[in-house]
């Protein structure tokens, strides 16, 4: 069995972050990635090639080099309000290069595919916490770009024998314990790095978006995953297929649903200085609560989450924020 494993997107935040994980595990993780939203940086237990996922020749050679039999596809656009201004731009890169990168798989003999799938596939959510069997209704293009492009995984493995996990990710936060990599998004959008940023000085102060919600106290609630524990998951789907599993799509969540005012007060708590925030309207495309039902993942797969309580989440993003060198 070969210990290559091609990762589409490893240069971004939580490509880099498994890539790690694949290296402390015995893999070598090879990185495709553009840079369009990546880091050099960030790519640092691996060879980096420096392409596009339509690029098909770059993708057999890499294939061929490192004897590659398997690949975890993270790269793609993934900004909510963008893509809700620009359709096609996400259409074009989460559906249309995925699909070209996948087929340069199958030419190449790659038979096991773990795929960065998100909840924002669902919609809006139906119960309290969300299934995978839960109806798929996007409310926004991207989370409707990344449902197609599970479609187009699942027929093309039907086609060509491409074993394939998709795992839908609620909402990634935090940074590696050691300080090495983290978060760094040319446009940052999400509550956690936004909020370390104000607290920290080193950006404005925090709008909390709504506070007239039907929740505990008016916030919107979210089901934060640590960086880490996504990583450990991709790394546990992979071996699974590896080891002959069938394809499975798998929430990646922790159960628990946290508001942002319970998230700002941990701050503070945690890093003993005030979060600056004020309140202000509804984001659009913002649903009331996501909180992943995770049974599924933790029975088949054997994974459990060891740093997503809400500190480790906190110090780890903070820490981060505070040295990050790219
Ligand atoms: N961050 C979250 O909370 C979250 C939640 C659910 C799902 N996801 C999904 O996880 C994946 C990774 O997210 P992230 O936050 O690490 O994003 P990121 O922007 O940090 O990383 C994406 C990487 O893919 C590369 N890339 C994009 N398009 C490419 C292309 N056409 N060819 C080659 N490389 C390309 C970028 O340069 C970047 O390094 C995405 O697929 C995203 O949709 C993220
Ligand atoms: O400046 C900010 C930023 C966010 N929020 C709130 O914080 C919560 C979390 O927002 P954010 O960190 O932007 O994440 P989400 O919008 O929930 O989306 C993330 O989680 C989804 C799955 O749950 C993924 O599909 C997306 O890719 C990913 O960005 C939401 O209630 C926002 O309204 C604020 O109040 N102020």
């Amino acid at each position: 069995m070969s210990k290559a494993v091609l990762v589409a997107g490893g240069a971004g935040y939580i490509g880099a972050q498994t890539c790690k994980v694949l290296h402390q595990s015995g893999y070598i993780p090879v990185t495709l990635d553009s840079l369009v939203t990546g880091h050099e940086g960030a790519v640092k237990w691996g060879p980096l090639i420096k392409a596009d996922l339509r690029d098909r020749e770059a993708i057999l050679k890499a294939i061929e080099t490192y004897g590659i039999t398997s690949a975890i596809h993270f790269a793609a656009f993934s900004l909510v309000g963008e893509s809700t201004r620009d359709p096609a731009k996400y259409y074009d890169n989460n559906v249309a290069a995925a699909t070209a990168f996948t087929s340069a798989l199958i030419e190449g003999g790659v038979k096991a595919m773990v795929f960065s799938s998100t909840a924002a596939t669902y919609g809006t959510p139906q119960s309290d916490l969300i299934p995978e069997t839960h109806p798929t209704q996007p409310i926004n293009p991207y989370g409707a770009s990344k449902l197609a492009f599970e479609q187009a995984l699942y027929w093309m493995g039907q086609a060509h024998g491409l074993k394939h996990t998709i795992l839908r990710y609620f909402n990634a936060a935090g940074a590696d314990p050691d300080g090495e990599i983290g978060e760094s998004h040319l446009c940052e959008t999400h509550l956690i790095p936004l909020m370390c940023q104000a607290a920290l000085g080193k950006g404005k102060p925090l709008t909390v978006f709504g506070t007239d919600y039907d929740t505990r106290d008016g916030t919107p609630v979210r089901d934060y995953i640590h960086v880490v524990d996504l990583a450990t998951a991709h790394v546990a789907a992979i071996e699974r297929l590896l080891n002959g599993g069938d394809s499975q799509i798998f929430n990646v969540g922790t159960g628990e649903g946290l508001t942002v005012l319970e998230v700002i007060k941990m701050a503070e708590k945690v890093l003993g200085i005030e979060v600056p925030h004020s309140f202000g309207p509804r984001r659009e495309g913002d649903p009331q609560a996501l909180v992943a039902d995770v049974a599924k993942i933790k029975s088949m797969l054997d994974w459990q989450p060891k740093y997503s309580d809400l500190e480790t989440l906190i110090r780890t993003a903070a820490h981060w924020q505070k040295t990050r060198p790219y």
